[in-house]
């Protein structure tokens, strides 16, 4: 995935300039390299970055130095300073004099990931704060959201009570229907709360085995099941200090919703396989596309843990319930597919346009995301036309009728993608954005089987 922030590695130790940066790189953000001070500056002077990641120990100007010299060029640039394992001095005097952060050597490709995806959110935000103008348009507008694109009243609202939930310290739960943009929500919260200095880690509780999501979230030391050959920090412990982002939590055990309920009460916990309590304070964003009292009717899910996750509630509509925001969520796809694949698309016919306002969108942004992406890879010319996206409106028996419910267009969808995929799992998860436990899992409840 390409990210929307440069990066400059400084370190004399070349080794760790191309480690570095062939890691970044593979996560998608561009990357430049310099072997010194002297080096940083010059090419700076020809192209500023968004984020410097500069080494504490070098020979010349050191990292303390240099760091100075690139905030009185560029004021506000984040500096993360590289220090040695262990050298707690020096990350305290980088943090003294400005930089956002430090990480250690030798790297964990598990914290630097976390670490560069808050830089990144952040750097997004503010851009979308300072931007000339914004999606909204109108006085009553929110101030810019990073990331989040429309115009609806429905979406005003919502950001209206992200703003009000954001500051508290209380648990929140988002609901709404698939793609509908939970995770997105998640983050702007974070942005947005006292914890917004520190790390937001999400998981996807309906992903994974119970065993995976165990140890993801708890840890383990090491020894405590085979392959455990060397301890490992969960989700939780990460969380501290920050967020923790709780992604399909209706799709998780009893049993583990008792484990959770007690960390969150207790505010402690032990890895898997130890017994040292370690303690963990972070804020709870959960988030689910299914009807959680309905399970709790069900008895499928715990009434204490339900109440303990969801003391704030904030629920995002389906985009056929905020057709607003469907032309400009259009016209931001297209304009950044065309921008990433460098074809020359303008724009939508109005009668394509009428076509992406008629259709239902089972599955919400996510979707239309993926509608948009893929018209702009065949398209031809410099307008996208009704003819493109002529396979939104599937002929005969396919077509959903108006009247259809929910999970009878949820069925349709499934099958459609399986049918195209030849019922192939895998591929037809790929189709529709889902992992394929989700997709299985969908199957087995709507009873969807191959004929
Ligand atoms: N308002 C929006 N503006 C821009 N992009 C959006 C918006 N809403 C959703 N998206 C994009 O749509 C995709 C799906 O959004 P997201 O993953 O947040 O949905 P979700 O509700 O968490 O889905 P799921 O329940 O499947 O996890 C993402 O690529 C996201 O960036």
């Amino acid at each position: 995935m390409a990210r929307n922030l440069q990066i400059m590695v400084v370190d004399d130790e070349e080794a760790i300039c191309v480690a570095l940066s062939a890691w970044l790189t593979k996560e998608g953000y561009s990357v430049e390299t310099a072997g010194s001070g002297a080096e940083a500056l010059a090419k700076m002077e020809r192209q500023p970055s968004d984020l410097y990641l500069v080494d504490y120990k070098m020979p010349g100007m050191d990292g303390l130095q240099l760091m100075a010299e690139i905030k009185a060029r560029q004021p506000d640039a984040p500096i993360i300073m590289i220090t040695a394992h262990g050298s707690i001095q020096s990350a305290v005097a980088a943090m003294k004099r400005g930089a956002i952060d430090y990480l250690c050597k030798p790297f964990d490709p598990e914290e630097l990931s976390l670490l560069m995806e808050r830089v990144a959110a952040a750097h997004t935000l503010q851009q979308a704060e300072t931007a000339p103008d914004g999606q909204w348009d109108t006085a009553a507008a929110p101030p810019a959201w990073g990331g989040i694109v429309g115009q609806s009243e429905a979406l005003r609202i919502v950001l209206e009570e992200i703003e009000e939930v954001a500051p508290t310290p209380a648990p929140v739960l988002i609901t709404g229907e698939t793609g509908t943009g939970k995770d997105l929500l998640a983050m702007a919260i974070h942005m947005r709360s006292e914890q917004a200095a520190g790390p937001f880690v999400a998981i996807n509780c309906g992903a994974q085995s119970e065993t995976l999501l165990e140890s993801e979230l708890f840890g383990h030391e090491k020894g405590a099941f085979t392959g455990a050959i060397k301890a490992r920090r969960g989700r939780l412990e990460m969380a501290d200090g920050g967020t923790l982002f709780l992604d399909e939590i209706g799709e998780i055990s009893s049993k583990m919703q008792v484990a959770l309920l007690r960390v969150l009460e207790e505010k402690k916990f032990c890895r898997l396989g130890g017994n040292q309590p370690i303690e963990t304070r972070f804020r709870l964003i959960s988030a689910t596309h299914r009807d959680l009292r309905q399970l709790l009717r069900e008895e499928q899910f715990r009434e204490d843990f339900f109440y303990r996750i969801n003391v704030l509630t904030i629920h995002i509509p389906p985009l056929r319930e905020r057709l607003a925001d469907v032309p400009v969520l259009a016209d931001f796809f297209l304009r950044k597919y065309a921008a990433e694949t460098g074809k020359p698309v303008e724009g939508l016919t109005p009668r394509a346009m009428e076509i992406l306002m008629g259709y239902a969108w089972p599955g919400n942004v996510r979707e239309l995301r993926n509608v948009i992406e893929r018209v702009v890879v065949i398209a031809r010319g410099r307008m996208i036309g009704a003819e493109e996206l002529s396979f939104l409106q599937p002929p005969g028996d396919t077509c959903i009728p108006e009247t259809a419910t929910l999970k009878e267009m949820e069925r349709r969808h499934l099958q459609n993608a399986l049918e195209n995929s030849d019922w192939n799992i895998s591929r037809a998860a790929k189709l529709l954005d889902i992992d394929r436990v989700t997709l299985s899992r969908k199957m087995k409840r709507l009873n969807l089987k191959r004929p």
